[in-house]
């Protein structure tokens, strides 16, 4: 029978044929918690019975929202945290390695062809390797943590075949808003959306991250990248590939297929107070912003940061804007700091922060107060996501935020010499 990549992993994990639609118990290859969800999932395996976790090594655990722990609660939930750990034998990245879904991959955690699963909405991102890997709840993980299991529903797929070139400065983080405007905030609802085309054959690996980890974001249960020879080379010396020449069948059946072509797409933009409402860049340049955030699992990688870099050249940061710079990850963070481009954002007068989420979700430092505007890469802008919900929260690439927080209002980056 024919199958989309994803009921073929689902497949080859079961040891038995199954397709969309289908509810199967598989196997997990891999569960990641940290600092928010964790303690739920942990009290709901305690709940459940469980003594011993399936296997601490296929577990991941690190903290990254409310680092270091910026309340008596978070520093509470870290220490239960800890001890948990040592207790089971999971290896623990604490506060050290940064993001959690940007360490997850980078640690070589995810292969292609793995189900992984994360208390977290963005686990999706890991798609990007040719992985299915989706976010569940506290019970979920609570009992996956116990069993090594869990139930699916296998789901179905709609297709985004995107081709062309990218004009300067328009990269991944525009298409895939461009891609969300099209299929709508519920339109992916339980689907997995597959990324495919020539486009994004050739799309480095940040790039297929920023896309497979916006999927949620059209509601789909996951995103997913077939792996190639720019998996392969981003996976050597990271782990072992189980399935690296895993493709959907040419006749496999698909929910919807959707056609891209980036030629002549522009820098897109997602305006409050959904992540759907995009616009071209062109239409709300000159709006004013208080606080620009580089940063977040979607887009602070140092391919991100570089983008900045260029985007800054030798010019300052205004004034009138808080422009924050938080790398993804140390890995990321050490990459930029060679690169001397830590220097140039602070010299430009940015602060830049150690590797965590930051204010992307409004949990941690760097809240906008009322009446205020954030321009941020990250990939949320609900309301109050980054602080007072009377404030504004517009989405865009790295490139487009260091314009932004050069002239203090959103700015097209193709115009910045
Ligand atoms: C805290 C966590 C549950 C949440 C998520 O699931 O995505 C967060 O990471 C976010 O981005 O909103
Ligand atoms: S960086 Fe933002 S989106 Fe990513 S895990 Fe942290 S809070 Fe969630």
């Amino acid at each position: 029978m024919a199958g989309t990549i994803t009921e073929k992993i689902f497949s080859a994990r079961c040891g038995k044929e199954v397709a969309a639609g289908e509810v199967i118990m598989a196997p997990i290859s891999g569960a990641m918690i940290h600092d928010i969800t964790g303690p739920l999932a942990i009290e709901k395996f305690y709940e459940m019975g469980g003594k011993k976790v399936f296997d601490p090594a296929k577990i991941i655990m690190l903290f990254d929202h409310q680092v270091p722990a910026d309340s008596l609660n978070a520093a509470e939930i870290q220490k239960n945290m800890r001890i948990f750990a040592k207790e089971q034998g999971i290896h623990n990245y604490d506060i050290k390695e940064g993001v959690c879904h940007q360490v997850t991959l980078e640690k070589g955690r995810v292969c292609p062809g793995d189900i992984v699963i994360g208390s977290d909405s963005h686990t999706c991102m890991y798609g990007a390797v040719g992985a299915f890997a989706t976010g569940v709840g506290s019970t979920d993980m609570g009992f996956a943590l116990r069993y090594g299991c869990l139930y699916f529903r296998i789901p179905e797929s709609i297709r985004a075949d995107v081709t062309g070139k990218f004009q300067k400065r328009v990269g991944a983080k525009d298409l895939i808003l461009n891609i969300i405007k099209d299929i709508t905030v519920d339109g992916a609802t339980y689907k997995a959306v597959e990324f495919t085309g020539d486009t994004i054959g050739s799309l480095n690996m940040p790039g297929r991250m920023t896309c497979c980890n916006m999927a949620i974001e059209m509601g789909g249960k996951a995103g997913i990248v077939p792996p190639n020879r720019v998996t392969k080379e981003y996976l050597s010396g990271r782990c072992t590939c189980r399935d690296e020449s895993l493709v959907s069948d040419p006749d496999a059946v698909y929910a919807s297929w959707r056609n891209y072509d980036v030629s002549d797409l522009v820098p897109q933009v997602a305006v409050p107070h959904n992540v759907d409402q995009v616009v071209d860049v062109t239409d709300i340049a000159g709006t004013h912003v208080d606080q620009v955030f580089i940063g977040s699992c979607t887009n602070g990688r140092f391919e991100d940061l570089m983008e900045a870099a260029e985007v800054l050249g030798d010019k300052k940061f205004s004034d009138e804007v808080r422009v924050l710079v938080i790398p993804a990850s140390k890995a990321e963070y050490l990459k930029a700091l060679r690169a001397g481009i830590i220097e140039q954002f602070v010299e430009a007068g940015a602060l830049v922060e150690a590797p965590c989420c930051g204010p992307c979700m409004g949990g941690s430092f760097g809240l906008i107060a009322s009446g205020e505007v954030s321009f941020s890469t990250s990939n949320r802008n609900f309301k109050g996501r980054q602080g007072s919900a009377e404030g504004k929260v517009f989405l865009g690439s790295a490139a487009t935020a260091a314009a932004t927080a050069i002239y203090g209002e959103i700015t097209d980056p193709r115009e910045v010499r």
